[in-house]
């Protein structure tokens, strides 16, 4: 099978392939009721969806959905009636706990439509018949499109995209539900990896076209668990610009931008899927921003992992560069600085911006402080506000607006006073951005009570004052109520019974219950003024005609007001939701402060300096250092900063050196500043110039790669291909012990040759590590290419890492002072020594032949068998062996010794 096919055939076997055989017999059955008719005509609807029906307090799923959700939520399968002949399998969940088991099946790759009772059982029962209560879809939960605050997390961006090709382009749209941001990227095949990787959307839409195109096939693995394939027929371009049109009620898009076919095909899919899972209601979507060809610098999945970005190689988020950097105080500002380091830029005037604006919280601590002491206080706006647009907001997020515009109005005149606040600078527009909502804020103020429930429904959450009708409904409920307590003592009194209560529950309302031994004392005979309703075995229960009016005044009061309660919150969703603009925009110059503060912070914090920016290919960092080794080094011991000059002479960085020397370390610092710079971040460095970095790669020789199931020296290789066919002269690559995955010589020559291409062809900046000492002789023809070192100290015979680059090359690697380090056994530290004693000395391959003969291990075995004869005695044996000392003069022995001598010193 071909690896297009596999793809193909797992991501079919996500969709309910047999799932939809099973569901189409089940279909086809006689329904034994009418709601199981119901229900079968809803799910014919959503096949590919499990179905959550709701049926009083629980949403119950049925057949092969039930048997599905409760593998997946663990909870117990059981049957309810019978179809066809069979039991019915069902499983429930109650509505007070859905969205805790919705989150689960989304994060296992269900998407779920949920059906709800569109009337009041007592309305259904008035059309007569057995009627079941009209239900239909009001929302498909996909993981792209979540908007609840407990099935997100709130320092996580979760886009929606969806990847289209027409006229043989591509593009891929993506939208995030809820800041209500629409971006279009025109792409090459080429860069759809890192295009992805960059927004990590939560839910890709695609073409099931596109999933057999070889070259995608690679980068789409990557992204399976969350690959939505939809027939081609909604990616058409067409229907997608006169979607978008229509969206945006306008008559052509040109207003925004010019958008190329693939463009409009994949912006069509997306706006034509929120509508499909939203069922037709559209949170407030912003017109959608071109992401044009090289405005990001180009970073591919496997650079972002290598270099541990915004998480590590284990998968967490803590000890990634983001994790490091993030003093972010609202969710929404960590969102923010999320995709900025996702997204680094490549215009050094919207840089210089960003910095101009970290740089006024790294001069003035009191503003920092005072901004982000307001911040700190400031709910989710954007997602309050994507809540109430979509119809699914409640009381606690109107609150959530008051208190955000809030800390709005107290955030403004501070950023405006501000002298840097000129024309043109990020601060003024934040400024502006920021708005004028006080009629809002009035009126939120005003309208909402002092405590809230999460549900419209339950009602009670408009403050008394705000409408004067609904008071006089509350205070005519709350006077009955006290009237009922006045009929208690009335009854009481003129019965005797100072017991008598009066009571309620669901099922009798308003009861007046005495114990049966004071029954007797009420007049309920006919005729009488009490009327029985119930004996229990210790009580008895009666109500009165002035009982019923009482009730009646307070149920209609209560209905009365909370009807007032849900037309008032209407009306301020409405108000709201109409504001949408400029509360988005306020929210997102709330979250650009926010991260630009969170930059300040940092960089006093940790001493990092304002890198310059320039439209060349520079690279000139002085006391560079890797923020996160640097963070996470304990107390006392000091970062050693190194220099990086990449130039002209010494573009190319040849970086030899011992184990554990910090070859890696410095490697990986070079691009993280880089990184940190582009996005308009401080750096840690003592000064750092940087030409525009187009693309950056790293890679680290022989990555474990288990997850993707390749062979690690297949994917060092494939990964140095990628990098020596794209990169150009504003690359930066960082190549990390490449060859080490193979036999010394190929991994030599690999090495060699890789060298030698990106120094004659690819001309860009690059750091290459090794162990491969005989690289070094490459300097003497390449001119570009320099070679460091790791300094280390021999003391006492043993090497203390300086952890300092210095010019020059290693004369060795000290790899087997690192494996005593590691508590190797002696004997093998020792053993060691000795073989790189032989191989140093003689040429490889004799030297082997003469390591093998001696090999200590087995000698004493060997040696009896052995065929090899006795080295000849030496002269001095012969000669003492000739001596036949009962002939010897004194004169004879002394001239004896003499030539003894002599031949012992040669
Ligand atoms: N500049 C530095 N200052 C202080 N400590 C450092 C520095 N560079 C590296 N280290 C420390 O040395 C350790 C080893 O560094 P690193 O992994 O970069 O070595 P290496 O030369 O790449 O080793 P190997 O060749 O075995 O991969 C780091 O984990 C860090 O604790």
């Amino acid at each position: 099978m071909s690896p297009e096919s596999d793809l193909q055939s797992d991501l079919q076997s996500d969709l309910p392939e047999p799932e939809r055989e099973t569901t189409a017999r089940i279909l086809a059955a006689e329904p034994a009721t009418p709601m199981m008719a119901q229900y079968l005509e809803i799910k014919r609807q959503h096949p590919d969806h499990l179905l959550f029906y709701r049926m009083g307090d629980f949403y119950e799923l049925f057949f092969d959905d039930a048997a599905k959700a409760s593998v997946a939520l663990d909870i117990t399968l059981t049957r309810r009636g019978k179809h066809d002949g069979a039991d019915i399998p069902m499983c429930g969940v109650p509505i007070h706990a859905a969205d805790a088991y919705l989150a689960r099946l989304i994060r296992q790759g269900f998407r779920v439509a949920i059906c709800e009772q569109m009337e009041d059982p007592a309305e259904a029962k008035k059309r007569g018949g057995k009627q079941p209560v009209r239900r239909g879809v009001v929302r498909i939960v996909t993981s792209g499109t979540v908007t609840e605050d407990n099935l997100l997390d709130a320092r996580r961006h979760n886009f929606l995209a969806a990847l289209a090709e027409a006229a043989g382009e591509l593009a891929l749209a993506s939208a995030e539900l809820s800041t209500g941001e629409v971006e279009f990227q025109p792409l090459e095949a080429a860069q759809v990896g890192a295009a992805l990787a960059r927004l990590a959307p939560g839910e890709l839409l695609i073409a099931d076209r596109l999933l057999q195109r070889p070259e995608l096939f690679e980068v789409l693995g990557d992204w399976k668990a969350v690959l939505t394939p939809l027939p081609g027929a909604r990616f058409d371009s067409e229907s997608g610009r006169r979607r978008l049109a229509q969206l945006y009620g306008v008559g052509t898009l040109d207003g925004f931008g010019t958008f190329g076919r693939a463009e409009y095909a994949a912006g069509g899919a997306l706006v034509d899927y929120i509508d499909l899972t939203q069922q037709g209601k559209h949170p407030k979507l912003g017109p959608p921003r071109r992401l044009s060809a090289g405005a990001v610098m180009e970073i591919d999945a496997a650079t972002r992992r290598n270099l541990e970005l915004a998480q590590t190689l284990s998968g967490e988020r803590r000890g990634s560069l983001l994790a490091t950097i993030d003093r972010t105080q609202t969710g929404a500002g960590a969102r923010r600085l999320a995709a900025e380091l996702a997204g680094p830029l490549t215009d050094p005037g919207l840089i210089n911006a960003r910095l101009d604006l970290v740089e006024v919280f790294v001069r003035d601590e009191r503003f920092r402080s005072d901004l982000r002491a307001f911040l700190k206080e400031c709910p989710d706006m954007a997602r309050a506000l994507s809540r109430l647009g979509l119809g699914r907001g409640g009381p606690r997020d109107l609150a959530g607006l008051r208190d955000g515009l809030a800390a709005t109005a107290r955030i403004r005149p501070l950023v405006l006073a501000r002298p840097e606040a000129v024309a043109g600078s990020l601060l003024r527009q934040a400024g502006v951005d920021l708005g004028e909502h006080a009629v809002l804020v009035d009126r939120l103020a005003r309208a909402l009570a002092a405590d809230l429930p999460l549900l419209a429904r339950d009602g009670g959450f408009i403050a008394a004052g705000y409408s004067a009708e609904l008071d006089e409904w509350r205070s005519l409920r709350d006077e009955s109520r006290r009237m009922m307590a006045a009929l208690q003592a009335r009854y009481a009194e003129e019965t005797g019974v100072a017991s008598l209560k009066i009571r309620h529950n669901n099922v009798l309302g308003y009861y007046i219950e005495v114990t049966p031994t004071h029954a007797s004392k009420l007049d309920y005979g006919a005729g009488g003024r009490f009327i029985h309703r119930q004996t229990m075995a210790n009580a008895m229960r009666f109500t009165t005609v002035e009982l019923s009016e009482i009730e009646t005044r307070i149920g209609q009061a209560g209905d009365k007001a909370l009807a007032l309660e849900l037309a008032l919150f209407d009306d301020l969703v409405r108000e709201a939701v109409e504001r949408a603009e400029p509360i988005q925009r306020a929210a997102a110059a709330l979250a650009q402060l926010d991260v630009a503060a969170s930059h300040g912070e940092l960089a006093v914090e940790r001493r990092y300096c304002r890198p310059e920016i320039e439209d060349s290919v520079a690279f000139d960092i002085v006391g560079g250092r890797h923020p996160v080794v640097e963070a996470s080094l304990p107390a006392g011991t000091s970062f050693v900063g190194n220099d990086c000059t990449l130039e002209p002479g010494r573009r190319l960085w040849l970086l030899t050196g011992p184990n554990m020397a910090g070859k890696s370390t410095f490697l990986r610092q070079n691009a993280l500043i880089a990184i940190l710079a582009q996005i308009g971040c401080y750096v840690p460095a003592e000064r750092a110039r940087i030409g525009i970095v187009d693309r950056l790669y790293s890679r680290v020789g022989a990555a474990d790669d288990l997850a993707r199931g390749r062979s690690t020296f297949m994917v060092e290789m494939v990964e140095t291909a990628a990098i020596l066919n794209q990169s150009g002269p504003r690359a930066l690559v960082i190549l990390d012990e490449i060859g080490r995955g193979t036999a010394t010589y190929d991994g030599l020559s690999i090495a060699w040759a890789a060298v030698e291409h990106l120094h004659q062809a690819n001309r860009c900046r690059a750091l290459f590590a090794t162990h491969y000492h005989e690289l070094t002789a490459l300097a003497a023809q390449l001119p570009d290419l320099a070679c460091y070192t790791m300094r280390v100290k021999e003391w006492q015979g043993d090497v203390v890492f300086l952890h300092e680059v210095a010019p020059g090359a290693a004369d060795r690697s000290y790899g087997i002072h690192v494996a005593k380090l590691a508590g190797l056994p002696k004997p093998v530290v020792a053993r060691a020594e000795e073989v790189l004693e032989i191989l140093e000395q003689g040429e490889a391959g004799s030297a082997l032949t003469r390591l093998a003969d001696d090999l200590p291990l087995f000698s004493a075995a060997r040696r009896p068998t052995s065929k090899v004869s006795p080295p000849p005695p030496s002269p001095i044996e012969e000669a003492v062996k000739a001596i036949n000392p009962d002939e010897l003069t004194p004169r004879a022995a002394l001239d004896l010794v003499y030539q003894l001598v002599g031949l012992a010193r040669g």
